[in-house]
């Protein structure tokens, strides 16, 4: 079998955990995301995991009800560090191990994440699930992805999320809309594409880190995408 990439970041959307639910982590959907991610594991691939917290909490939502923003955003990065837990979790009952990093102290919840940390846990088969987004307020959860993901020198983002790639519109609001197969990261700008967030995508421009957005919520995608199946969009 042809595995395209050694070492990846995969960032998974907070929103997607809750599945059928309308708040918090949904067994099945966490359960279905270990199966996936053991998978690949089980191919020799490095991994390291970003998730969102959006199914929790995001700051400016909270912001919108009169939280402080930066309370808000502290309150959206603890939300990232529980469903870094809840997978970890549901990925050790799998015989899988896996290794929760912090963007800031909080030992022993997790461990204080440095990129050589992160980068021995993955060589030990070990997956990395780096949480608390970049430790920083006003950042979004994509933009602490690429930020990982180009600190350990992941050959790939892959952006795991509910739609099935990138559209020349919201295909949630939009049904005309049409998928693209790739797209450079300069059409993102100028077409004003909200799939991922500018700074999240500057980082990954600047710094070479290729992106394939894809439909994670289909059971065998993450392994399609490794195998260099020709689903999602590639963003270079
Ligand atoms: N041009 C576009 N192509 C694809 N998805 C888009 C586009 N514009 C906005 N989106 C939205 O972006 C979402 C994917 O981003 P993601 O970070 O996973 O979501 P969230 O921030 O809600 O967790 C999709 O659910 C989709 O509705
Ligand atoms: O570096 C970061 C990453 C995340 N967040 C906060 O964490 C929330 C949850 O992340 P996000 O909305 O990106 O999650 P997702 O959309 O992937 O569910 C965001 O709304 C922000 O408030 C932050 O302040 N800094």
């Amino acid at each position: 079998m042809d595995i395209k990439y050694k070492r990846i970041l995969l960032k998974l959307s907070g929103e997607s955990l809750m599945g059928e639910k309308q708040y918090g982590i949904d067994e099945k959907r966490l359960n279905e995301y270990a199966e996936q991610i053991k998978e690949i594991a089980g191919l020799g691939i490095e991994i390291g995991i970003v998730i969102g917290g959006g199914n929790i909490f995001r700051g400016l939502s909270g912001a919108a009800k009169g939280f402080d923003r930066v309370k808000g955003d502290q309150m959206g990065m603890l939300a990232t560090v529980i469903n870094s837990l809840a997978l970890s979790s549901a990925l050790d009952s799998l015989g899988q191990k896996a290794h929760v990093f912090t963007a800031t102290n909080m030992f022993p919840i997790g461990e204080h994440y440095s990129k050589w940390k992160a980068i021995d846990a993955m060589k030990r088969g070990e997956i990395a699930i780096i949480s608390g987004g970049t430790g920083n307020p006003y950042f979004t959860t994509d933009t602490g992805s690429a930020l990982r993901g180009i600190e350990i020198e992941a050959d790939v983002m892959l952006k795991g999320t509910r739609v099935d790639g990138i559209y020349t519109a919201d295909p949630e609001k939009d049904k005309t809309a049409v998928k693209f197969d790739k797209i450079s990261y300069d059409e993102i700008y100028t077409r004003g594409l909200k799939v991922m967030d500018l700074t999240a995508t500057t980082l990954c421009k600047e710094n070479r880190l290729p992106i394939i957005v894809f439909d994670m919520d289909t059971n065998g995608n993450l392994k399609k995408v490794l195998t260099g199946e020709n689903i999602g969009t590639l963003v270079y």
